[in-house]
């Protein structure tokens, strides 16, 4: 911690939070949006990078619309407002005491062309005293310099200097005005004005009019205003400055003063435009006299009408300190929620430390910051591991899809839960309308009644295998289903089971035929002895259960020998052909035919009634007596038989083919073309 401030003021420090916010603010608008969502998080709304943009704009533009009033004040400032009413009031006042001056010159000016001589000076003098009682006096100044003064009332000597004489005389304007002046005698304000004036050619003189400024109506309007009594009024007249007066007889007197000029304009303070303080002084010229009037009225006096607007105008900006107070403040809140969800989110990342106080920022920061690399490392490993999952997931999804069997994920509800490629064909289905869906409903109850033991056994945890056969007969296929519980590593319960179906259909077809092909006899299509002795063996176990009677019968035909030699093995062939196409119509369709090797056939009987066996050896016997007709030759041969019969569990295979070899090699003996049946006592 430093010691003069707390560290979220020092903005060199690399890690403070102003230092941090205002970088990651400036660089990257997305980690703007982050900062802001995550502050609208912790104060429980929603927020955007938007938001905080708003948040710096709106006091931004609450200040610059505060300048903007108060330069707008400025223009139509209250001072401004004042001095024009100021500067209208005394055009007013100014106004008439000019427009008496003028009047006064016009009632000279009359008067100059109505006097024919000097002589009628002093009862024109007493006409105008009675006419008007500010006419003081009418004088008369001769070329020689003398002056005749006659005054009606209060005449009053009247003091020209000769120089200033000499001037009146030597110019050549049409009316003199002279600058107010107080009487010596009287000490009242006075002016005089004059024209010139000529009784002959060579005679030349002024004649004029001493008024009394304080009998001047407008004078005293001046000095006795009915308003605005602490303003300062001074008539600015020929270069001297008078303050006029008013005493408390009435009288006005004008005294010379130094303090009645304007001040040195000076730059108002900035609150003069919300609260002027200063005084108003506004000036005036007087157009007929050339004097100037100047009038300053105290600030209080002047801005007395502008009261209410100055009250508003202090409300409004009370108002808009108010408001960009409130806005500071929540600015303020708004940038120390990141500090208590800094706080938060180190105590939730750094479990079982103790995150430092809110207080000691530097600190918290550098809690965080270390949090957040440690979650970053956390988070790109994770996101790693999700890389690789996803990956092994493709491919494992690739693999199962290439897979020739079908395959897939049973769930303990017994719905499926994925299935490959090759499932999707063989029900021509997709996976999405299969995954989700209960077993029985895709397979059938017929053959899900058969496999659904082995998927109990999987799901109990043991693996099970088993072939059925699925489907109509016609088109029926051989399934063999693999059921693999998977299970949960840490607690070894099944979660799934994996199945794995493989079609036999073709497998079995290919066995069958190939078992057929080593079982058959090639020349005639009757079992050889391999097929035969398997087949006799399966009936000797099946019966040996019941004890059934199984028949054994050995035909070996008669002087084929003769055939081969005579004729050639080929026909020799066709013989044996023929001779087994009829013994196919001589037995029943449930009892076996083979041929052993050359001329020598079996016929296995599966029972022992006399009759039957009797009756197929005669029809055997017929077959081979019966001429054979062979690529055009007619052949005449026999057959002899040599017939036994056993017992399940009685007799082996070699015992029964013994005891039939036996009776046949005694019917050949008896001369052939005969059957035998086997008897012991012959055998011995
Ligand atoms: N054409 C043909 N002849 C065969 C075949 N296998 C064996 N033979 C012949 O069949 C004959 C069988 O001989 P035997 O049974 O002793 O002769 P047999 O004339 O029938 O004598 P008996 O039985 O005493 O009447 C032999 O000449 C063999 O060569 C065969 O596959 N085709």
């Amino acid at each position: 911690m430093c010691g003069a401030y707390p560290p979220f003021f020092r903005f060199t420090d690399p890690y403070s939070i102003p230092t941090l916010i205002v970088t990651t603010l400036r660089q990257n608008w997305h980690l703007k949006s982050v900062v802001a969502r995550e502050w609208g998080k912790g104060m429980g709304v929603s927020l955007n990078a938007h938001h905080l943009l708003v948040a710096g704009v709106v006091p931004l533009a609450i200040v610059i619309a505060a300048v903007a009033i108060v330069r707008g004040g400025e223009a139509g400032s209250l001072r401004a407002q004042a001095f024009a009413q100021q500067q209208q009031a005394a055009i007013d006042e100014a106004a008439p005491l000019d427009a008496a001056i003028d009047v006064h010159f016009d009632t000279l000016t009359r008067l100059r062309s109505q006097l024919s001589s000097l002589a009628v000076l002093p009862v024109a003098a007493r006409q105008l005293s009675a006419d008007d009682p500010t006419v003081n006096a009418l004088f008369a100044v001769s070329p020689n310099g003398r002056i005749q003064v006659h005054g009606a009332q209060r005449p009053t000597a009247l003091q020209i200097p000769d120089q200033e004489l000499m001037t009146w005389l030597g110019g050549s304007a049409t009316a003199y005005l002279s600058v107010p002046v107080q009487s010596n005698a009287t000490g009242t304000p006075m002016i005089a004005i004059a024209v010139p004036w000529r009784d002959a050619p060579q005679q030349a003189g002024l004649i004029g009019l001493q008024i009394d400024l304080s009998d001047e109506p407008a004078l005293r309007a001046l000095t006795h205003p009915a308003t605005h009594p602490g303003t300062k009024r001074c008539l600015h007249a020929g270069g001297q400055v008078l303050q006029i007066n008013a005493r408390t007889d009435g009288s006005v007197r004008l005294d010379p003063v130094s303090d009645c000029s304007p001040p040195a304009p000076a730059a108002a303070p900035w609150l003069d435009h919300l609260f002027p303080v200063g005084d108003v002084t506004a000036y005036v010229p007087l157009p007929h006299t050339g004097w100037m009037l100047e009038r300053t009225t105290p600030a209080r006096e002047a801005f007395a009408p502008f009261r209410a607007a100055q009250a508003t105008l202090g409300i409004v900006a009370l108002a808009i300190l108010a408001i960009s107070l409130g806005t500071a403040w929540w600015l303020f809140r708004l940038l120390m929620q990141p500090l208590r969800e800094l706080q938060r989110l180190t105590a939730l990342t750094e479990p079982g430390t103790r995150p430092p106080p809110a207080t000691e920022i530097t600190a918290l920061t550098d809690a965080f910051r270390h949090s957040l690399i440690h979650l970053r490392r956390r988070v790109r490993l994770v996101t790693h591991a999700c890389d690789h999952a996803t990956q092994v997931a493709e491919r494992a999804t690739l693999t199962a899809d290439l897979f020739p069997d079908l395959a897939g994920l049973i769930g303990p509800d017994r719905c499926f839960i994925h299935v490959n490629k090759p499932h999707e064909a063989l029900f021509g289905k997709p996976a999405s309308a299969i995954i989700g869906r209960p077993v029985h409903e895709l397979w059938g109850h017929e053959s899900f009644a058969e496999m659904e033991p082995f998927l109990t056994q999987a799901l109990q945890g043991s693996a099970a295998t088993f072939t059925m056969r699925h489907g109509p007969p016609r088109t029926a296929r051989w399934l063999e289903t693999t059921y693999q519980p998977v299970l949960t590593p840490e607690t070894g319960d099944v979660r799934a089971v994996h199945f794995r179906v493989r079609d036999l259909t073709t497998e079995r077809h290919n066995a069958l035929r190939l078992q057929r092909e080593v079982q058959t006899d090639a020349l005639t299509g009757l079992l050889n002895r391999r097929g035969f002795n398997f087949r006799l063996e399966r009936a000797l176990a099946r019966t040996s259960g019941d004890g059934g009677a199984i028949t054994l019968m050995y035909v070996d035909l008669d002087r084929f020998k003769e055939v081969n030699d005579t004729y050639g093995h080929a026909v020799g062939d066709e013989l044996l052909r023929t001779f087994a196409q009829r013994l196919t119509h001589a037995v029943r369709s449930n009892d076996a035919l083979g041929r052993l090797g050359g001329d020598e056939f079996v016929i296995l009987i599966e029972g022992d009634e006399a009759a039957y066996t009797d009756r197929v050896a005669r029809a055997v016997l017929a077959c081979a007596q019966l001429s054979f007709n062979l690529r055009e030759h007619w052949v005449e041969i026999g057959a002899s038989i040599g017939i036994a019969s056993g017992r399940g569990g009685e007799k082996t295979v070699h015992q029964l083919s013994e005891e039939a070899d036996a009776a046949l090699y005694q019917a050949k003996r008896d001369g052939k073309n005969c059957f035998r049946r086997f008897r012991i006592s012959a055998a011995a």
